[in-house]
C-alpha cells in the first residue's frame, strides 16, 4: 500500500499527538504537521468526516507525504449534540480552560440524568493530498458530564468527562488507561485492523 515506518500527522494538538503516537508505539513514527507550517486550515466542514479529511489533505499537500489526521469533539445529549464539531471553538478560542467554564455553565442545574455526552474521533489517512479513497475510523466513548472539573491528565474537555465503567474522570486516568478505552482509541483499533498492523 503505503510506507507506513512515518506518517504526517494533521493536527496541532500536542495532547493528540501524544496519545496517538502511544497507540500506534514504534510501528509508526507521527511527524507532527507543525514541522511543516504553524498555518492552521478553516475547519469549514459539517461533520467529523469532512473535518477529518480536509486536514488530512491539507497536511498531505503541505507535506508531500501520507497524512493522517484526527477530528475530534464532545457531542452532549443535553445540548442537541454541541458542541460537536465546534468543540475546539466552543468559547470562540478561548482555549480549554474557557471551553470548559462555558459548557459547565451551560449544564448548570442539569440532573445526571440528562448528562449523558460521547466523545467522538474520526481518523482520515489519505495517501496523497487527492487521494481518492481516504480511510476512514471512527469511535465513539459514552461518558457523563460532571459538575465540576477533576483530574490533571490528558486535556481538553477530559476533566469533565465522566467515565461509568472506571467511576472517575477521563482527566484522572493514567495515560495508559485512557489510551485503552477512550474514542481515540476504538478508532485507532479499526485502523491498525485496516493497515494491517495488528
Ligand atoms: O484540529 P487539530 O489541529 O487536530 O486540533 P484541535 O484541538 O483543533 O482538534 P479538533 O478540531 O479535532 O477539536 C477537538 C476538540 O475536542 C476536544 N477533544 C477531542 N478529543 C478529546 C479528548 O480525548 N479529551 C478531551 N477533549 C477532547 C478538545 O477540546 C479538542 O480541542
Ligand atoms: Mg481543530
Amino acid at each position: 500500500m503505503m510506507n507506513l515506518n512515518q506518517l504526517v500527522l494533521a493536527s496541532h494538538n500536542a495532547g493528540k499527538l501524544k496519545e496517538l503516537q502511544a497507540m500506534l508505539g514504534d510501528s509508526v513514527q507521527l511527524r507532527s504537521i507543525g514541522e511543516f507550517s504553524q498555518v492552521e486550515p478553516e475547519e469549514t466542514g459539517l461533520s467529523f468526516v469532512e473535518n477529518a479529511i480536509l486536514k488530512a489533505r491539507n497536511a498531505a499537500r503541505i507535506s508531500g507525504r501520507p497524512a493522517l489526521a484526527d477530528d475530534s469533539g464532545l457531542a452532549v445529549d443535553f445540548l442537541g449534540g454541541a458542541p460537536g464539531i465546534y468543540s475546539a471553538r466552543y468559547a470562540d478560542g478561548k482555549g480549554d480552560a474557557a471551553n470548559n467554564a462555558k459548557l459547565l455553565d451551560a449544564l448548570k442545574d442539569v440532573p445526571d440524568a440528562e448528562r449523558g455526552a460521547q466523545f467522538v474521533c474520526v481518523l482520515a489517512l489519505v495517501r496523497h493530498a487527492d487521494d481518492p479513497l481516504p480511510i476512514l475510523c471512527e469511535g465513539l466513548w459514552h461518558g457523563r458530564i460532571l459538575h465540576a472539573a477533576s483530574g490533571e491528565h490528558g486535556f481538553g474537555y477530559d476533566p469533565l468527562f465522566w467515565v461509568p465503567e472506571r467511576n472517575v474522570s477521563s482527566a484522572e486516568l493514567s495515560p495508559a488507561d485512557k489510551n485503552q478505552i477512550s474514542h481515540r482509541a476504538r478508532a485507532m483499533d479499526l485502523l491498525r485492523q485496516r493497515l494491517g498492523l495488528k
